[in-house]
């Protein structure tokens, strides 16, 4: 579940920021979208706990996260969190099992094989194991930047532009990919795009008891703000 009530982000000497509220209950899928500008990566940051709202409610997976500080705010978020980035920053020094074990190790956890085994398997990206970033695809590169978010089978996925530049063939992928593991986990998904294709690619795969929520931002001054959740 991701709820907010009179959520508000100012940056320092910079914009406010209001958000619409939500209720999106845990394992659905939310569309964030809306033009440069309007604040999905602010949103994002939010519901990551990695910034602080500056007014306003917000519970992520059972956990107001107005009640946490910078350190609770950590530990929280790696194990809550899975966080698919458009850059997807793997680490061109380690192979891919060294990516993932380094997702384990900066959680504080033990590295543990098995897991990293299952979820490269999971992906269909266990064949790759011992190359180097820079020897995938664009596409398994996302595979595998996926097996590292859902790792430590967070409660909410968080999808940043997870289709930009692909064609309508590898987004179909891509948002095929994101649904699956996302149910596979019953995890609450939330992909930010601007990218209209990824609202019609959604809906006619999603199950019929999963309805997609969405809440589309606007630029800061410009009213209303829309939100259907
Ligand atoms: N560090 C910052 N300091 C001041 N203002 C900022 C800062 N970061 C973002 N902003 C402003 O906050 C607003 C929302 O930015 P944000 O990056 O969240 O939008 P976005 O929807 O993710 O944009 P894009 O789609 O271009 O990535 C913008 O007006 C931006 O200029």
């Amino acid at each position: 579940m991701i709820s907010s009530y009179g959520l508000t982000y100012r940056y320092p000497a910079g914009v406010e920021l209001r958000f619409p509220d939500v209720a999106v209950p845990q394992g659905t899928v939310l569309l964030l979208s809306g033009p440069s500008g309007c604040g999905k990566s602010t949103w994002l940051a939010l519901v990551a706990g990695l910034v602080r709202p500056t007014a306003g409610q917000l519970t992520v997976a059972g956990q107001a996260l107005n009640a946490l500080d910078s350190v609770a705010a950590d530990a929280w978020r790696a194990g809550a969190i899975g966080f698919l980035p458009q850059k997807l920053h793997l680490s061109a020094a380690l192979s891919v099992t060294q990516n993932l074990a380094l997702a384990q190790w900066a959680s504080g956890q033990a590295e543990d094989p098995v897991a990293i085994r299952t979820a490269l398997a999971a992906l269909g990206v266990a064949e790759l194991a011992q190359r180097k970033p820079a020897q995938l695809s664009g596409g398994q590169a996302q595979r595998v930047a996926l097996a590292r978010a859902v790792l430590l089978k967070p409660r909410v996925i968080l999808a940043d532009e997870p289709t930009a530049s692909l064609d309508d063939e590898a987004a179909l992928d891509a948002v095929h990919l994101l649904l699956s593991t996302a149910q596979a986990q019953q995890a609450t998904l939330v992909i930010a795009t601007h990218d209209a294709r990824v609202a019609a690619l959604l809906a006619p795969v999603l199950p019929e008891s999963n309805r997609l929520y969405h809440l589309q931002l606007q630029r800061p001054g410009s009213t209303p703000e829309r939100a259907q959740c």
